[in-house]
Parts: C-alpha cells; sequence; structure tokens
C-alpha cells in the first residue's frame, strides 16, 4: 500500500502539459484565465463537442495520445437547486462516468498530478457549522442534491484509493457555492447568484415592480469568487500531496434574503421582492471550515460585494456584446437588401429596354408583312388582268 504525502508540485517548466477538463465552464475558464497568467504556454484544451468525456474509449484514446502530465478536472454536470432536483440521473451518471474516465485514464498514462473538485454539498444536510472536513459521511445528505453529492463522494473516494494502491498523486479540493464570469445564467437551472443577476437586470430594464425570489429567504450561503478559487486551484497544485480532501471557501456566509438585497443594490433594481416559498430551500446552512487551506498558507482575496460588480460588469459587457453583433448582423441585412432592390431595379431596367426592342421587332415584322401583303395583292390583281386580256 502506499499513499506518500510527497509533494509532486506544478514544474517550473512552464511548458509542461496540463490538460484543464471543462475549460469553457465557470471554473475552468477561471483556472486556465490563471495558468496563462502565471506563464503555462502549454494546455490541452478540449470542448464537450471534441471530447465527450463520458466516451470511455474516447477519453482513452485522447490521454493516449496527448499525454499531459497535469489534469485538472473541472468537467462536470452543474446546476443549481432545481437542475439537480429535475435531473437526479444526469447529475449521478454523468458525473460518475466524467469522473471514472478521467482519473482512470490519467494514472494508466502517466499523469504526474490529478486536482478533483467536489462540492460543499457532499456533506450532510445537518453537519456542525463551519464543516470541517472530516463530517464527510457523517450523516444523511441535503436531498435536492444528494445524487450529484454521491457522485462527488465517489470522486473523492476514486482518488484516495488510487493514492493508496498506486501511490498516485490525485488531490481533491472542496469548493463552496462559486460566481464569477462565464457563468450559467439560465433562469431555471443555474445558481442562485447569476439567477438573480439575470432577473434583477431583466426587472430594471423591463421597468417591473417586482422580483420573484426562490424560497424563504433564510437559508446561509458561503460565496466565493472563481478567480479566487483558480489561485487557490494553483496553489494545491504546488502545495498539497494530501490524502484527505481540501476545503476550500470565503469563511463568510450570507442569508439569501441579503444576498438578493445586495444584487438588487448592485443591479440597481429598485422594485420589490416576492418571494415564492413553493420553491425549496435546500440546505438551511453551509458553511465551511477552510482552516486546513489557510493552515497551508491560502487565503481568498474578493469580497462578494466585489465580487458581484465585478460579474455584474462581465455580463454588461457579454450583452453588449451580443447587441452590437445583432446589430452588425441587422446592418449586414440592410446592406444586402439595398443590394437586393438594386438589382431588382437593374432588372426592371432590362426588362424595360427588352420589352422596347421587342416593340422595335413587332414594327419591322408588321412593316415587312404589309409590303408582303401588298405585293401579293399586286401580283393576285396583275394575273386578273392578265387572265381576263387572255380571255378577251
Ligand atoms: N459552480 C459552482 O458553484 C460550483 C462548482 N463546483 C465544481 O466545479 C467544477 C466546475 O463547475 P462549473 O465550472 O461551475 O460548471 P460549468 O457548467 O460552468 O462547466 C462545466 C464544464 O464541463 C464541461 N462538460 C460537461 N459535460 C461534459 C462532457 N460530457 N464532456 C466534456 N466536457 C463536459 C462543460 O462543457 P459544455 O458547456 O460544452 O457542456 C463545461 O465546460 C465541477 O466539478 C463542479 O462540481 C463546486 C462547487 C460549486
Ligand atoms: C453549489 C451548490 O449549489 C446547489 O445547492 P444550493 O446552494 O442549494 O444552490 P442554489 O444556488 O441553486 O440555491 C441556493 C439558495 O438560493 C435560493 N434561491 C433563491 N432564488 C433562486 C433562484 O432564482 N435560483 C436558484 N437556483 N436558487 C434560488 C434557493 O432556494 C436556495 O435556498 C446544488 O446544486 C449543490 O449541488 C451545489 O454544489
Amino acid at each position: 500500500m502506499g499513499g506518500s504525502d510527497k509533494v509532486n508540485s506544478f514544474p517550473a517548466d512552464k511548458t509542461a502539459k496540463i490538460f484543464v477538463a471543462g475549460h469553457r465552464g465557470l471554473v475552468g475558464s477561471a483556472i486556465v484565465r490563471k495558468l496563462l497568467q502565471i506563464g503555462f504556454t502549454n494546455l490541452i484544451l478540449r470542448t464537450h463537442k471534441e471530447l465527450d468525456l463520458t466516451r470511455q474509449s474516447d477519453v482513452e484514446a485522447f490521454f493516449a495520445q496527448e499525454k499531459p502530465q497535469f489534469v485538472i478536472l473541472s468537467a462536470a454536470k452543474v446546476g443549481g437547486i432545481h437542475a439537480n432536483s429535475t435531473y437526479p440521473a444526469d447529475f449521478i451518471s454523468i458525473n460518475l462516468q466524467i469522473q471514472t474516465n478521467v482519473i482512470d485514464a490519467s494514472y494508466r498514462n502517466g499523469v504526474k498530478k490529478l486536482l478533483f473538485l467536489g462540492s460543499s454539498c457532499i456533506y450532510p444536510k445537518f453537519a456542525p457549522q463551519p464543516i470541517m472536513e472530516d463530517a464527510l459521511l457523517t450523516g444523511p445528505l441535503e436531498p435536492t442534491n444528494e445524487w450529484y453529492a454521491v457522485a462527488k463522494i465517489a470522486g473523492i473516494k476514486m482518488c484516495q484509493a488510487y493514492r493508496l494502491q498506486y501511490d498516485w498523486d490525485a488531490i481533491s479540493g472542496m469548493p463552496t457555492n462559486l460566481y464569477g464570469p462565464n457563468d450559467n445564467f439560465h433562469p431555471q437551472n443555474s445558481h442562485v447568484l447569476p439567477a438573480l443577476i439575470r432577473r434583477f437586470h431583466e426587472a430594471k430594464v423591463s421597468g417591473a415592480n417586482e422580483v420573484v425570489v426562490w424560497g424563504t429567504g433564510s437559508p446561509l450561503r458561503e460565496f466565493l469568487h472563481v478567480d479566487d478559487l483558480a489561485d487557490a486551484v494553483v496553489f494545491l497544485m504546488e502545495k498539497y500531496s494530501g490524502l484527505g480532501h481540501v476545503n476550500v471557501g470565503s469563511g463568510k456566509e450570507v442569508t439569501i434574503k441579503d444576498l438578493a438585497e445586495l444584487v438588487k443594490e448592485v443591479v440597481g433594481f429598485e422594485g420589490e421582492l416576492l418571494w415564492d416559498s413553493t420553491k425549496p430551500d435546500g440546505t438551511p446552512r453551509k458553511l465551511m471550515d477552510s482552516s486546513k487551506l489557510a493552515g497551508l498558507g491560502w487565503v481568498p482575496k474578493i469580497s462578494l460585494r466585489d465580487g458581484l460588480v465585478d460579474t455584474y460588469k462581465w455580463k454588461l459587457q457579454v450583452l453588449v456584446g451580443f447587441i452590437l453583433c445583432k446589430v452588425q448582423e441587422l446592418d449586414e441585412m440592410k446592406k444586402r437588401l439595398k443590394e437586393m432592390e438594386e438589382e431588382a431595379a437593374a432588372l426592371r431596367e432590362m426588362q424595360a429596354k427588352v420589352e422596347k426592342e421587342m416593340g422595335t421587332v413587332q414594327g419591322l415584322l408588321y412593316r415587312c408583312r404589309f409590303r408582303i401583303y401588298g405585293f401579293a395583292a399586286s401580283l393576285v390583281a396583275g394575273l386578273v388582268c392578265m387572265f381576263l386580256v387572255s380571255y378577251t
């Protein structure tokens, strides 16, 4: 049995091959930004379309060909409370498949170190707060996300098992609720923060008086900006090689009611909040104890207010970009319409010319026909005269 805690640091060599799985998502894109910022130049990236990580043979072929040296696994089926409770089969099966394929192929193809990302929902619904790493598997899970949580717990256990059996360096980070650029802003399937940013923004733009917020507003949540998480991920890749998973949180919690008031203020919506208590609250409280990570030397930097302002700015830029694209499309359509009108005018002109020429030809034909009839008539008259003369 292996399982040493020897640290396999990220190399000083910035050309080392790093596969960031899920690089277009909220977390993956932040990790890519961070790696590029600190000078890594050899990132291997595949979109979901290019490489479906649920397909075992495709994943094996990819690893055999690319031979990455480091792997950060940030591809997963992810969503908020509604998505988790509506699609339990997808959340358990897709996540189990992705993580099993990637972790196993990484080990078999000589990857030096892998980081797996779980989530704070792995802990029991009523775990003592703040939640320490050793609260794992000490009580029943929150029902709205137990399928996703079971898959994530399996991921942590798989990393531990490979470390124990093969002395292979696989580590796990447990982020709290995250937010930031490239988040999913779907009205139903997203997490609370992007959902509220979208709803308050749309209400402000449409001049609505009310915005509906789910649940009672009483649950407490801890939020971390994704750029802080990316920083912590790089830190763990550099400094940590242990068997146990590591909590990654901000250490600050807020009620959903206060969060909604803050988003309302940042977006600039001036109407009322309506609470829809038919929607689930989920876990009542979910604050992690991140002292293990702090003890290693990492602390977060971005406050919730600053992070929110930054995320709303990003969202506005995306919307402006979208509008500019639509304006450009409209300009191109107008240009094409003008070209079509010019082509139609040219055709009309050509038709008029042809009709005019047809008229001339018809006139000529008419005159020719008239002359032929004249000639024929005089011929007949001549023949009649000749006939009369010869018989008289
Ligand atoms: N967001 C949060 O609040 C939290 C997230 N986490 C964890 O962080 C990680 C990343 O989450 P996040 O960035 O928010 O999620 P996103 O949904 O933003 O991104 C997920 C990424 O995974 C890719 N992906 C999904 N399925 C497949 C597949 N079958 N094959 C290849 N790629 C696939 C997606 O690609 P595509 O879009 O093309 O499908 C996307 O790039 C997850 O492990 C999640 O559990 C943990 C705690 C909180
Ligand atoms: C990261 C974490 O995320 C999920 O757990 P969650 O923390 O419960 O997620 P959430 O962000 O969706 O909700 C937080 C709270 O906010 C309330 N809420 C109000 N209004 C809206 C709203 O409009 N949308 C959403 N989604 N929630 C809303 C909502 O009722 C709840 O009380 C899991 O997927 C879990 O698996 C996981 O890992």
